[in-house]
């Protein structure tokens, strides 16, 4: 096969940050995706459905003349209010709610210590239909940090689903094999989303040979038997799994440092990408599923009605190693094997 169309992807995991840089990323993902997840961890972070409102207007405003939609999330904090949750996703602001663990990851000290603080939250959005995003590791010093993400499960998330069973849950960017079992163990109300690095690299590509800033993420990638179920989960055809690319930029200086910033920047290049991953397992056919119909199945949105052509291109495919922005340049995920597809229309 060398022409692919699929119905118009749709990203369910995605940082679009804000000002210089908002104005100099937004572009790379709305030139192939319809509808994004927009993640709310801003400084401040977004946590009212206020906040939502004139972030999603400034997101417009960085997108003169495009049709992409992004969808909002309120980062839940341990004094969030029901009331606006529920308000804010009756108005059609947002379209879920983020939680991260305090101190999990980038942008996270406001997020939540005490999981009981924010029952009230659950029980509302169970009853509301507001779906739940969880950045899904535990931050205890002494849980090591490949573990972190099977521990949450655990202690975290298994608790959290049988308090209230009605709540739908999304644990983002899943990384283990832990989590793809425990997805599929759990057919109701559960599904993950899948980032294109965590299908490409291990733990390996990360620190063998020197580390690579531009792989460092979190959730940290993985051994390569846990890339192999993620990549078993992404290509089943099960419709709990979607694509959520996590496309997380930081300018160069943030990631070539001493203390390296977690996230990498995949928005340019996913589609190509994908369509390489998904064609080395022989499972091309799945591509649409995974990247345009079971995310919007799960968020109860209707799949996009226009299509994206990818083509098969009999040399290397060169994609810009840098997208500047007024930010500063940021570093495009490079996957380390030769790429032929290219997004045509
Ligand atoms: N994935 C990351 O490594 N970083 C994300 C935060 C997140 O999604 O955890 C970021 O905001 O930079
Ligand atoms: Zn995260
Ligand atoms: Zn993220």
């Amino acid at each position: 096969m060398t022409r692919l169309t699929l119905t118009r992807p749709d990203d369910f995991h995605l940082h679009l940050r804000d000002g210089a840089m908002l104005a100099g990323i937004a572009p790379e993902t709305a030139r192939d995706f319809a509808r994004a997840i927009i993640m709310p961890n801003l400084v401040p972070p977004v946590v009212t459905g206020a906040q939502a409102a004139a972030y999603r207007e400034r997101i417009a405003a960085a997108l003169p003349g495009s049709d992409f939609t992004p969808l909002m999330t309120l980062y839940l904090t341990e004094t969030t209010d029901p009331a606006d949750v529920v308000a804010a996703h009756k108005a059609g602001i947002i379209a879920a709610v983020k939680l991260y663990p305090a101190g999990a990851t980038t942008n996270s000290a406001s997020g939540v210590r005490d999981f009981d603080k924010v029952r009230p939250v659950f029980d509302a959005m169970a009853e509301a239909g507001v779906p739940l995003c969880l950045h899904g590791e535990v931050t205890d010093a002494e849980i090591d940090i490949f573990d972190r993400e099977a521990v949450f499960i655990d202690r975290v998330l298994d608790p959290i689903r049988r308090a209230n069973p009605g709540l739908r849950v999304i644990m983002e960017h899943v990384t283990t094999k832990d989590a793809v079992e425990y997805v599929r163990a759990n057919p109701k109300g559960l599904g993950a989303t899948i980032t294109t690095h965590h299908l490409i690299i291990n733990r390996n590509n990360l620190l063998v040979g020197g580390m690579r800033p531009h792989y460092f993420c979190l959730p940290v990638a993985k051994r390569e038997l846990h890339r192999q179920a993620l990549v078993e989960a992404a290509i089943s055809g099960d419709a709990r799994f979607f694509l959520g690319t996590d496309s997380a930029p930081h300018s160069d200086d943030r990631k070539e440092c001493e203390c390296c910033a977690a996230g990498c920047f995949t928005a340019t290049n996913t589609m190509p990408l994908l369509a390489q991953v998904f064609e080395r397992e022989g499972a091309l056919d799945k591509l649409e599923g995974f990247t345009a119909h079971h995310g919007a199945d799960f968020y109860g949105l209707p799949r996009n009605a226009t299509t994206i052509t990818l083509e098969k291109q009999a040399e290397p495919v060169r994609f810009p190693a840098k997208i500047q922005t007024g930010a500063g340049p940021v570093t495009v995920f490079e996957p380390g094997f030769d790429v032929h597809w290219k997004v045509v229309g």
